[in-house]
This record gives C-alpha cells, sequence and structure tokens, in this order.
C-alpha cells in the first residue's frame, strides 16, 4: 500500500523550450520539502502539474493516493495552494467577498483561523483586493490558503514581497501547520533562511530534473568543507571529493564525509578543520556535477 501524500512516477512535460523530467518522487505525510533550485529549473511547472493546472505528457502523478481523474474535487479540497504569480482579483471584491468564496468551496475552513489570521496579517476584510500592495495580495493569498485547513500546503515562493515582520508570521504560521505531525508542506523557495528554518527534506532541482530529494539533516551531515596542509590534494583522486581550493591550506569539499576522511586517514593526512557547507553551495556544486552528468548528486 502507498503510504505517500505525493506521488510522481515517470512524469514528463515537454514546452517548446523546456523538457521537464523524467521525475520520480514520493513525498511522506508529515514533512516539509523544499525545492531549490535556479530560475526556471522546474518548481513551478512541477506545482502545476501537482494542482492540475498543466497535465504531463507522460507519467503518473497521485495525490493521497488518487489520480486527478478519479477524484478531482475531493482532492483539491485537501491542498492549499499559493501559486507563484501574486494574487490577482480583476473584479471589484473586497477581502471578505474573496473569504466568502473559499468558505464555501472549502468545507475545512475555519472562520477562527481566518479571524485570527485577518489580525496576525493586518488584513482589512473590507479593503478591495486590487488595490493591495503586491505585499499585501501576498499575505492575503497565504491567510485564505491557511483557513481553509488544508491537509497539504503548496507554496510557491510564498515571501516573495513580504516584508521581513510579516515574514517571521508566516515562518510561525507553517511551523504552526506541521504541529500535529499529520500535514505535509511542499514550498519553492530562494531563501535558504526558509530551507534552514523549515525544511525536513530538500529537493534539488535543475533544468526539470530532480538531481537530489534528500533529508535536510543528513545532506547536511555527509556535505563538509575539510581543511588539509596537503597541497595538489587533486591527484589523491579523494573518493567524495567535488571541489578542492588551494590556498595557504588546501580547502576541500566533499558530499560523503566519512568515506573521505577515511582516505585521508588511510594517506596519513589529517583534516585541520572541518565545517558545514550551505545549502547554496551544495546546489552549485549539484549543478556543475549535472553539467558534467556526474554523480555528485548522488541520490
Ligand atoms: N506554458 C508554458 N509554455 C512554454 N514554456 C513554459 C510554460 N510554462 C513554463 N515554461 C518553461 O518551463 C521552464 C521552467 O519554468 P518554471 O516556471 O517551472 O521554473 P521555476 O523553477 O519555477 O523558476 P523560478 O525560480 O524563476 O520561479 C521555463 O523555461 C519556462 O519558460
Amino acid at each position: 500500500m502507498n503510504h505517500s501524500v505525493i506521488s510522481l512516477s515517470g512524469v514528463q512535460k515537454s514546452f517548446e523550450t523546456f523538457r521537464f523530467g523524467p521525475f520520480d518522487l514520493q513525498i511522506e505525510p508529515g514533512v516539509v520539502a523544499a525545492f531549490v533550485g535556479p530560475n526556471g529549473s522546474g518548481k513551478t511547472t512541477l506545482f502545476h502539474m501537482l494542482m492540475n493546472v498543466i497535465e504531463p505528457d507522460r507519467g503518473e502523478i497521485r495525490i493521497f493516493g488518487s489520480e486527478y481523474g478519479q477524484n478531482e474535487v475531493g482532492i483539491k479540497r485537501r491542498i492549499g495552494y499559493v501559486a507563484d504569480s501574486t494574487y490577482i482579483e480583476e473584479a471589484d471584491s473586497r477581502i471578505q467577498e474573496v473569504a466568502s468564496f473559499h468558505r464555501h468551496w472549502f468545507p475545512s475552513w475555519s472562520e477562527a483561523k481566518w479571524t485570527e489570521l485577518c489580525d496576525k496579517f493586518e488584513l482589512n476584510p473590507k479593503a478591495k483586493v486590487k488595490q493591495l500592495s503586491k505585499g499585501m495580495k501576498r499575505r492575503l493569498a497565504f491567510c485564505l490558503t491557511l483557513a481553509q485547513m488544508p491537509d497539504l500546503l503548496i507554496l510557491d515562493e510564498p515571501s516573495s514581497g513580504l516584508d521581513p515582520y510579516i515574514w517571521r508570521f508566516m515562518m510561525n504560521e507553517i511551523q504552526d501547520f506541521m504541529k500535529n505531525g499529520d500535514k505535509t508542506v511542499l514550498i519553492a523557495t530562494h531563501t535558504i533562511e526558509e530551507v534552514r528554518r523549515l525544511a525536513d527534506y530538500v529537493a534539488f532541482m535543475y533544468n526539470g530534473k530532480l538531481l537530489n530529494y534528500k533529508e535536510k539533516d543528513t545532506l547536511m551531515d555527509e556535505w563538509k568543507a575539510l581543511w588539509i596542509e596537503t597541497p595538489h590534494a587533486a591527484e589523491l583522486r579523494l573518493p567524495g571529493v567535488v571541489e578542492s581550493e588551494q590556498g595557504a591550506l588546501t580547502r576541500l569539499i566533499t558530499r560523503d564525509v566519512v568515506a573521505t576522511e577515511q582516505a585521508l586517514r588511510a594517506s596519513g593526512i589529517t583534516a585541520l578543520k572541518r565545517q558545514g557547507v550551505e545549502l547554496d553551495e551544495i546546489l552549485h556544486h549539484m549543478i556543475a556535477d549535472s553539467k558534467r552528468g556526474g554523480e555528485a548528486s548522488g541520490r
């Protein structure tokens, strides 16, 4: 039996100048999965397919164990989706009218949560949506989504345009949402701090491909920077090393610190210093490796 909240197998989508996939991924319930990757790597395309905004050319997508063809309304009522584009309201609606629509459409809508969020995110229900600033529209989209009380949150760069004060509230709300352990969040972000604070798993994407999907803590344990005195470290052909930088000391970046340190010990070399590697640097090396057609992504 498949317990994944999200399951993609062999998913492919081709546009004129972009090919997504083949993409395979299973996401278990109760986790925050952060999707990171440069512009145009396919994060929004993936989320559009998860929301059935676009259909894949090939492959299978299951959400809560079902395909959209079986139960589209049932699936969508359990998902809170903040799209990448700013919330656009062409009509002359006020916030409270938009909320009424959501209340009607989502049976799990919580009026108490909505009131609490409007207060916290300083949204005036009487304000006209089209007159809101970009950041205020973003706040609205997020609050409407959370008040739906969904089981799965799909957030496409939700903090884009938010001020740092409200950003903190958003982080707290997402952490709060995860508190009971049965909810799931997918978040696409360019903000490493969001990954650091929220993510249990990190999905690295590049050029329509999933380079790596791994538990964040495992990733941070495996990737390290090591400093050694030995010059010309490349000649040692150390396992796991993806970069070596020559200075007063040699700085090695490894994706497999255990294997690298073992090989260093075998060569009688001691690492003088060991440090964590930032997620953006890991992504940089994964992309470089993917361009070389290599295996640094370590899937
Ligand atoms: N409807 C479409 N028609 C043609 N090309 C498309 C369409 N939708 C997306 N693309 C292309 O797919 C590629 C991936 O875009 P996508 O928006 O998924 O990337 P992203 O990772 O979300 O980028 P960003 O970080 O900039 O938001 C881009 O090259 C884009 O031009």
